[in-house]
């Protein structure tokens, strides 16, 4: 059995099983394997190659400097250039074959075009391999693959760069080789798709997210293939993929759109930095580059400046602040958003109203002054007012030609100019805009020059009433994960900001901001998304586990996937110190037993924080915290809101007692723990569990 793979869980498909397709497999592996072995010798030999002259070349360059005359000098560098992009080029062949010759492929179709009997063979893997000119594996992500995710036997077609091929698909097969041998080949039916399926749900997890290539299922396949070139949303149930096939999908523009998308245009707006350590390797597995990685923070601070400081996020969990509650509800409302919009739109033509100004003997009048600066188009203020302190010295100085009288300078008329501005910066028409709707103290600033989190994302979006918005051109391709946490007025700042195809995932029911008020109707219409597509098989976790997870939260669009595991414990524990025993207990079964990642869950920040404290007295436990960066193997300690996005082998629930779970947020929140957990759950509670866990009555 596979290392990774738990006890208990189904073997192998074919248990060594040395049967025709069997044995023809291990046939053509040897010949497969042998001719990537020639190929990755001659590529090493090529690196040593090309590096050693690299190095001779430095030295000698080094070893000559002040003697080479300039010309060598400049030829050398050249030289230098080149045989460095050889010698990456020759590195990343070699460690591609290396790869290759660990595992070359993990599929095989057999398929004969319209008009032919006799079916091509194509070999699917990870990387392309060709071999003295023929074609040995292609490419998961090349056209004739889609054969393999797309189609039962059958008829079938695949668009080839020649144009659409149609016709029989004769065999399909599913092949995996570990370590260079050969672990099971099996023609494929619905039954072994679902044997495999469960072979690969049921490893244990690893602290980075894997690559699925080998399972990649059909409606996943439509999502990480779609080339439409436009906006997508996926909103799918917990477990059922969305991030995985995002990044499968980026993979895969980025081999489509070779030479006009690269890794450095692609970025991802991810909650936080844990959840981008923990995806981190995806894209390096399939041989890319990884992507930018983006926070909603940093984004709003570079577009409000300096002048401004932002507050930490806030949760309702860890803060009873009424006060602050109301004015971020609001501010979490899609009619915040819309009136925010409308009122920065209509901001760049009222805020300016033009007083006579008047140099030497030239007056303008204040009425010429407010026409010409309304004149100017969709222009931001600050344009308008340069346009118009430029409009001003021009006709100064037409009428100062031939006299001696001095000009302004074209600060000082700005100066003037801004002087008529009602607001002078973002701040001041933010303070404008609560002050006409009667609502001036929706703004709270708990310190000169500091606004709280839920100011940051509406003060960005007015800043492009005074300086337009710079839109971050740069990126062709944004990938937001975790849509249902954004409010209304944040995605409008993105939208906005990122003007480039978008793919948008994340799940509705597993909001847990409770100040937000988006609709998935509401966002597509925001981003003139064209398609948003429904994922609705969880592949997560076990029937047990999702069983009571739709018993928190009935998702009637979440179908299960019939992989049996253990029965959810749950645990009576008195008091604190019966807390902590109960975990100590866990955390010593699960050091001795196969799985790799355990993660113990509270609701709250600051109480993950006590409980972290308290544990690593006697045990060796992780804290995922606001300042992480890192996710590893063993325990962790998470909040909900910190662990949403992450995966674990085994979860424990903490203090799931009545009091704790009650309103439909918490619920929420109980439902993004619960569907953390992989393989098992332990929900620990003190006196009486939670109503909403159905718990009650057995216990
Ligand atoms: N086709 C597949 N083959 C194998 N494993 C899969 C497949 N699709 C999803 N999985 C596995 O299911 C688990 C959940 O995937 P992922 O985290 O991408 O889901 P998600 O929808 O983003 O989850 P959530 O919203 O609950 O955070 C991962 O372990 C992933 O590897």
């Amino acid at each position: 059995m596979n290392e990774h793979q738990r006890s208990g869980a189904d073997p192998d498909p074919q248990p060594r099983a040395q049967n025709t397709v069997f044995r023809e497999e291990e046939e053509h592996l040897e010949s497969t394997l042998e001719k990537v072995s020639t190929d990755l010798s001659r590529a090493s030999e090529l690196f040593e190659r090309t590096n050693g002259a690299y190095r001779s070349t430095k030295f000698y360059m080094s070893e000559n400097r002040g003697e080479i005359d300039p010309q060598e000098m400049y030829q050398n560098e050249l030289y230098l250039k080149e045989v460095d992009r050889n010698a990456e080029a020759a590195c990343l062949s070699r460690d591609r074959l290396a790869q290759l010759y660990e595992s070359p492929y993990f599929a095989r179709v057999a398929f004969a075009p319209e008009g032919e009997t006799e079916p091509k063979i194509s070999y699917i893997g990870k990387f392309a391999f060709s071999h003295n000119g023929s074609i040995e594996v292609s490419d998961w992500r090349s056209p004739v693959a889609g054969l393999f995710y797309d189609f039962d036997i059958g008829r079938a077609h695949y668009d080839a760069p020649s144009g659409p091929v149609s016709g029989m698909l004769k065999a399909k097969r599913q092949i995996k080789v570990e370590s260079s041998k050969l672990v099971y080949a099996v023609d494929d039916s619905s039954g072994i798709r679902d044997e495999v399926m469960q072979r690969e749900l049921s490893k244990t997890s690893d602290s980075k997210m894997r690559s699925i290539i080998s399972s990649i299922q059909r409606e996943q396949n439509e999502i990480i293939r779609d080339e439409t070139g436009e906006t997508l949303i996926i909103q799918g149930v917990a477990g059922s993929g969305k991030t995985s096939i995002a990044l499968h999908r980026i993979a895969y523009l980025l081999y489509r759109r070779k030479g006009t998308l690269s890794s450095k245009s692609v970025a991802i707006l991810s909650p936080n930095k844990v959840f981008g350590d923990y995806i981190s390797s995806v894209l390096p597995e399939l041989g890319e580059e990884p992507i930018c990685e983006l926070g909603l923070a940093s984004i709003a601070a570079s577009a409000i400046g300096s002048s401004v400081e932002i507050e930490a996020q806030r949760y309702p969990v860890d803060d009873a602040d009424d006060a602050w509650l109301a004015r971020a509800q609001y501010k979490g409302t899609l009619e915040f958003a819309e009136s925010l919009r409308a009122y920065a739109e209509d901001a760049r033509f009222e805020v300016f109203s033009g007083k006579d100004l008047s140099f030497g003997t030239r007056t303008f009048k204040g009425d010429w002054l407010t026409e010409r600066y309304r004149s100017y188009g969709r222009l931001a203020i600050r344009e308008r007012i340069d346009l118009l302190a430029g409009e001003v010295l021009t006709d100064l100085a037409a009428r100062s030609i031939g006299s001696r009288t001095a000009q302004p300078k074209r600060f000082e008329v700005r100066q003037k100019l801004t002087a008529m501005l009602a607001a002078k910066d973002a701040l001041g028409l933010y303070r404008r805009f609560f002050a006409e709707r009667g609502r001036k103290h929706m703004l709270h600033m708990p310190k000169k020059g500091v606004v709280e989190w839920e100011d940051a994302c509406p003060l960005a979006f007015l800043q492009s009433a005074f300086d337009g918005f710079e839109e971050l051109a740069d990126y062709r391709h944004l990938l937001i994960d975790e849509m249902q946490d954004m409010t209304p007025i944040q995605h409008l700042l993105i939208a906005r900001l990122f003007p480039c195809e978008k793919t948008i995932l994340g799940d509705f029911n597993q909001m847990v901001d409770p100040v937000n008020g988006m609709t998935l109707a509401a966002m597509a219409t925001l981003y003139g998304a064209s398609r948003v597509f429904h994922l609705k098989q969880s592949y997560r976790s076990t029937l047990e586990i999702n069983e009571l997870a739709l018993r928190v939260r009935p998702v009637s669009e979440l179908v299960a996937m019939k992989r049996h595991g253990k029965a959810v414990r749950f645990e009576r524990c008195g008091d604190t110190q019966g807390v902590l025993a109960q975990i100590g207990r866990i955390i010593e079964k699960f050091e001795k037993g196969d799985s790799k990642t355990l993660g113990i869950i509270h609701k709250s920040d600051k109480i993950a924080r006590v409980y972290h404290e308290l544990l690593s007295q006697d045990h060796r436990v992780h804290l995922i915290s606001d300042e992480s960066a890192t996710f590893s193997d063993g325990a962790t300690i998470a909040s909900v809101k910190m662990a949403k996005g992450l995966e674990f082998d085994e979860v424990v629930i903490l203090d799931a007692d009545a009091g704790q779970y009650e309103s439909e947020y918490e619920r929420s929140l109980l439902y993004v723990a619960i569907t953390r957990a992989m393989h098992e759950l332990t929900v620990l509670y003190r006196i009486k569990p939670a109503e909403m866990l159905g718990w009650g009555q057995r216990a």
